[in-house]
């Protein structure tokens, strides 16, 4: 197994001069070095080939030993020094001082093809940023954080990347019901892949304790390594350079935030440490999919009385977290215009862009401004009606493509034939929120009869923005029961699956269903905490 290690993030930048892993402090420094720790039986469950193919590695590597070894932790790559991030952050809005890299360690840098990865694994043990916690990660979380990544990528949606699975062969205790009687429970590691693991809370943590000469540092090492084009540009005026980048990444988040809004993802932890400076989706804990679509709706039950990160909230809290991270930009500027334009920029273009990937997944097009006004109007009334009654978003959004122009809606229920699936409960149905879906649909039929267009090409292209198959919770957890009794087959049929979530995939149907009933309250099904 051969990887073309091209290190930076531990060359370039500041290093805790302190090598033991006792929980401290880390102060005028990135990043701590750490030693993964050594599990006792790693056993490889499910590797990416596509993944290995991209950082260069052969598909025959995932089999070997040494993949095994050194992708749970137990051996060191040649040429490398592993180490553990430096960060930050607000939590449900609270500053809550040093995190860092608790259970994550980042094994290596590896160029290939002109691109360069992180790799990181999460689980590994024990680093200075544990904090009260052991470092470690169980198979429950484990599945989940590699399958929603590589489910998210097909999607089309920003996001870390996960070459393998591995179990540890060791124990890890975890208070799985969430009732303070906690189990043991399988170890687990997953390597995540990403240009970079740099958060908002990177750059927070050193405003914060006013270390301005290493958080100009990060900041030039960020422009120079992932926003080459802004240094370009800028060469003569850094501080300007800073006003860009931080435009640069409020943008990548806005199509980060309308991705998730689209496919009904909810990441449940949009803390400013979970934040990424590309854009990318991180850190895959209590998130969920909509199932009946509720703006209201979080899967986080530590959230559950305040909301905070509910579906309807994501595009608000991710402009309050581009805030936090202004903050800890300002010093380096001593100017908050080109921040306060940035986040203005980011609610106009918020509202065009959400508004266009709504009449996207309804399939219109967009001719004229007028045209857009009107469809704001009927995007708007088709929040309201998906709320009648609980409505199932992803099955909703792809029967709608199913709808013909040439519809009755003047009398019956019949119209609704083509979405009836999307009920969780048809008979619930009153004959007045049938009248309320006749408005609509009335509404839809004629907006639609306004294009020339077929109905065969209108279906395929909302066919191409609403997936047929996304990883609902309770889907996972079958993944992950399967896999507590040592079978992995399910994790595999779920990868291929979500590699085509836009496909029909008719031997598969079977995973194009509401959520069962018996799902609805079952723990790891449709709610989950922070605790993995
Ligand atoms: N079992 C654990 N051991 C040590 N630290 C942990 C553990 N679980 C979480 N943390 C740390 O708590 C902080 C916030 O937790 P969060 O749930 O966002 O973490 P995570 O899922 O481990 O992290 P990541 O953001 O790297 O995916 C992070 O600093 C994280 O490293």
């Amino acid at each position: 197994m051969r990887l073309n290690i091209h290190d930076r993030f531990n060359q370039e930048l500041p290093a805790d001069p302190v090598l033991t892993p006792s929980r401290r402090q880390v102060t005028e420094a990135a990043f701590s070095f750490v030693t993964p720790r050594v599990p006792s039986a790693p056993r490889l469950r499910h590797a990416v080939t596509e993944v290995a193919e991209m950082l260069g590695l052969a598909p025959t590597d995932l089999n070997g030993d040494t993949f095994r070894r050194v992708f749970s932790g137990g051996e060191v790559i040649a040429g490398t020094r592993p180490y553990a991030m430096c960060y930050g952050g607000h939590q449900f809005g609270n500053w809550a001082g040093q995190l860092g890299d608790g259970r994550a360690i980042n094994l290596a840098e590896v160029e290939h093809r002109g691109q360069h990865w992180t790799l990181q694994l999460k689980g590994a043990g024990e680093t200075p940023y544990s904090r009260t916690a052991d470092g470690l990660a169980v198979l429950r979380s484990s599945v989940r954080e590699h399958l929603c990544s590589e489910a998210m990528h097909h999607l089309g949606v920003p996001t870390t990347r996960s070459l393998c699975l591995l179990t540890t062969g060791d124990q890890v205790l975890r208070d799985v019901m969430y009732d303070g009687n906690p189990e043991m429970e399988t170890g687990a590691v997953v390597c995540r892949v990403a240009a970079s693991f740099i958060r908002f809370g990177s750059f927070e943590i050193l405003a914060a304790r006013n270390d301005l000469a290493t958080l100009r540092q990060l900041a030039d090492y960020t422009i120079r390594h992932h926003y080459p084009e802004i240094q370009a540009e800028n060469q003569a005026d850094t501080k300007a350079s800073y006003g860009h980048f931080f435009h640069a990444v409020c943008q990548r988040t806005l199509t980060m935030i309308v991705h998730w809004q689209r496919v009904g993802f909810v990441h449940g932890v949009m803390n400013t440490d979970n934040m990424s400076i590309h854009g990318d989706t991180i850190d895959y804990g209590p998130y969920g999919w909509l199932e009946g679509f509720d703006p209201d709706w979080t899967p986080n039950t530590t959230d559950r009385s305040h909301r905070r990160y509910q579906f309807g909230n994501q595009p608000k809290i991710a402009l309050w977290n581009l805030l936090q991270l202004a903050n800890a930009l300002y010093p380096l500027v001593g100017d908050a215009a080109p921040f306060q334009a940035a986040l203005q920029e980011y609610q106009d273009d918020f509202s065009r862009e959400y508004t266009n990937m709504q009449a996207s997944k309804i399939g219109l097009t967009h001719a004229n401004q007028a045209a857009n006004e009107a469809d704001e109007e009927l995007i708007s009334q088709l929040d309201t009606v998906l709320q009648l009654t609980e409505t199932d978003m992803t099955i909703f959004f792809r029967l709608l493509a199913d709808v013909r122009k040439s519809s009755n809606v003047s009398a019956g229920r019949d119209f609704l034939a083509p979405v009836i699936d999307a009920f969780y409960d048809p008979e619930s149905l009153t004959d007045e929120m049938i009248e309320q879906w006749r408005a609509w649909f009335s509404l839809y039929l004629q907006r639609l009869n306004q294009s020339e267009e077929s109905d065969a090409m209108r279906r395929e292209r909302m066919n191409r923005v609403n997936p047929k198959y996304v990883l609902r919770n309770y889907i996972a957890q079958l993944a992950i029961d399967a896999a507590d009794q040592g079978d992995d087959s399910l994790i595999a049929e779920l990868y291929e699956l979500l590699r085509d979530p836009y496909a029909e995939q008719p031997e598969r149907q079977k995973w194009f269903a509401k959520r069962p009933e018996w799902a609805r309250h079952k723990v790891g099904c449709s709610m989950l905490s922070c605790s993995s």
